[in-house]
């Protein structure tokens, strides 16, 4: 008997702790690492609300020693990568610590792999590139959005290429993710936004992505839902506990979802906007978004059906053509309703921009499993369509 082996699918996952309070178990689980000295990493905006001086005293009154590194930029670069790592190695640590966003928790990730392995961050470019082991890793997510905590990739720009470029692999999904709404409690309302349609975009992404499967369907459209529904009341009242919780599971969820997945062209798109001209990552997606779905509709129409259910559209007797702009429709209030309506042209993309940004679209491996196949000249007029 043959097997398809196209259709199997895996799916992993760090140890996860969910709920408010988890972050204050950050010592324990370093101590079940035999931590002596953890190297923690962070920026200039979480130090600034707290978060980095909470978890140095954790760590402190547990006997354990840290060197705090907050040299990281939002789309973190490759010298932060690897200043971090001469710094990891120098100290003498023996485990890392994110807390923080996206950009210092792929930072980190980046950070353990040159420790390692010894060679420049450039080089594990690409999917399934890392060979030797990381050191044990503890992420604490600050944003409700990239679910870098639980995910199999680090994102990292290239300032001389101005790309940024994809690092995949099991071996990037940290040892425990301690995810805890009470530090999302400090991002302003337009970060929220921000973040929350970037984790929308990964749990659509992942629903119609040609790596979907049962494993992580449910996961994609629990986030939709979550997200349709809580997010605008969040931006509205930044302060509610309870919100902040539903988009953090919202955001989890997809991150399950996507790491496993994987994601598309919104993706590929955005990264490529991100390393050229050093813009907010939600930001790009969001802008992108519903020009890609329009695009995207007619390769999983049914899959977009259930997109659409989850964000509580009654698509019962309803034509495709209706459901999609239905869908069109309700992402766009969305966005709009969470203060997201820029286009592309007021962040600074020309025309002659477009064929740039488009080559290396093509390059990102998020393309691959995008589920309408892109030519250079489909990605281009997405492009077009969002300026
Ligand atoms: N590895 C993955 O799976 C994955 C997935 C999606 C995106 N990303 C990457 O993540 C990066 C974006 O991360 P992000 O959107 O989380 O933002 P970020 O980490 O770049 O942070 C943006 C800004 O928000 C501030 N901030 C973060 N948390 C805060 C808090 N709780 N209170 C106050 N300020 C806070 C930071 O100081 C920073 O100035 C991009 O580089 C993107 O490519 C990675
Ligand atoms: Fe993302």
């Amino acid at each position: 008997m043959s097997h398809d082996i196209s259709s199997l699918r895996k799916f992993v996952s760090p140890e996860i702790v969910f709920g408010a309070g988890s972050r204050k178990s950050v010592a324990n689980f370093a101590s079940n690492f035999g931590a002596r000295h953890v190297f923690l990493v962070s920026d200039p905006g979480v130090a600034a609300a707290g978060w980095v001086d909470e978890i140095v005293t954790l760590l402190t009154d547990a006997g354990i020693r840290s060197t705090v590194y907050t040299g990281v930029s939002p789309n973190p670069k490759v010298d932060e990568v690897m200043t971090g790592a001469e710094l990891y190695k120098s100290s003498e640590c023996d485990v890392i610590v994110a807390i923080g966003g996206g950009s210092p928790m792929d930072c980190a990730k980046g950070i353990g792999i040159v420790a390692t392995h010894g060679r420049s961050i450039l080089e594990f470019e690409g999917v399934d590139t890392i060979t030797n082991p990381s050191p044990p890793l503890i992420l604490i997510p600050t944003t409700a959005g990239t679910s870098a905590d639980v995910s199999q990739f680090a994102i990292i720009s290239d300032p001389n290429r101005r790309f940024k470029f994809s690092i995949i692999s099991k071996a990037v999904v940290p040892d425990v993710s301690l995810i805890d709404p009470e530090v999302t409690e400090t991002m302003d309302a337009y970060l929220t936004a921000c973040t929350g349609v970037d984790a929308l975009v990964h749990a659509i992404e992942a629903y119609v992505s040609t790596g979907s499967g049962p494993l992580t369907d449910t996961h994609a459209l629990e986030a939709i839902r979550l997200i349709n529904r809580n997010l605008e009341p969040l931006v509205d009242n930044t302060a509610d506990p309870y919100l902040r919780e539903q988009i953090m599971l919202a955001s989890m969820q997809a991150g399950l979802a996507f790491s496993n997945a994987i994601l598309g062209a919104v993706h590929a798109m955005s990264h490529s906007l991100g390393g050229f001209l050093d813009l907010p990552h939600g930001l790009c997606n969001a802008l992108l978004l519903e020009h890609v779905v329009a695009y995207n509709f007619q390769s999983a129409e049914d899959r977009f059906r259930r997109v659409a259910e989850a964000m509580d559209i009654d698509t019962r007797g309803m034509a495709k053509p209706e459901i999609k702009k239905r869908l069109m429709n309700r992402i766009v209030e969305l966005k709009r309703r969470v203060g997201l309506e820029a286009r592309l042209a007021q962040l600074g993309v020309s025309v002659s921009d477009i064929p740039h940004l488009s080559g290396f679209a093509l390059q990102d491996p998020c393309i691959l499993t995008n589920p309408r196949k892109s030519s250079l000249r489909d990605v281009q007029v997405v492009y077009e369509e969002a300026l």
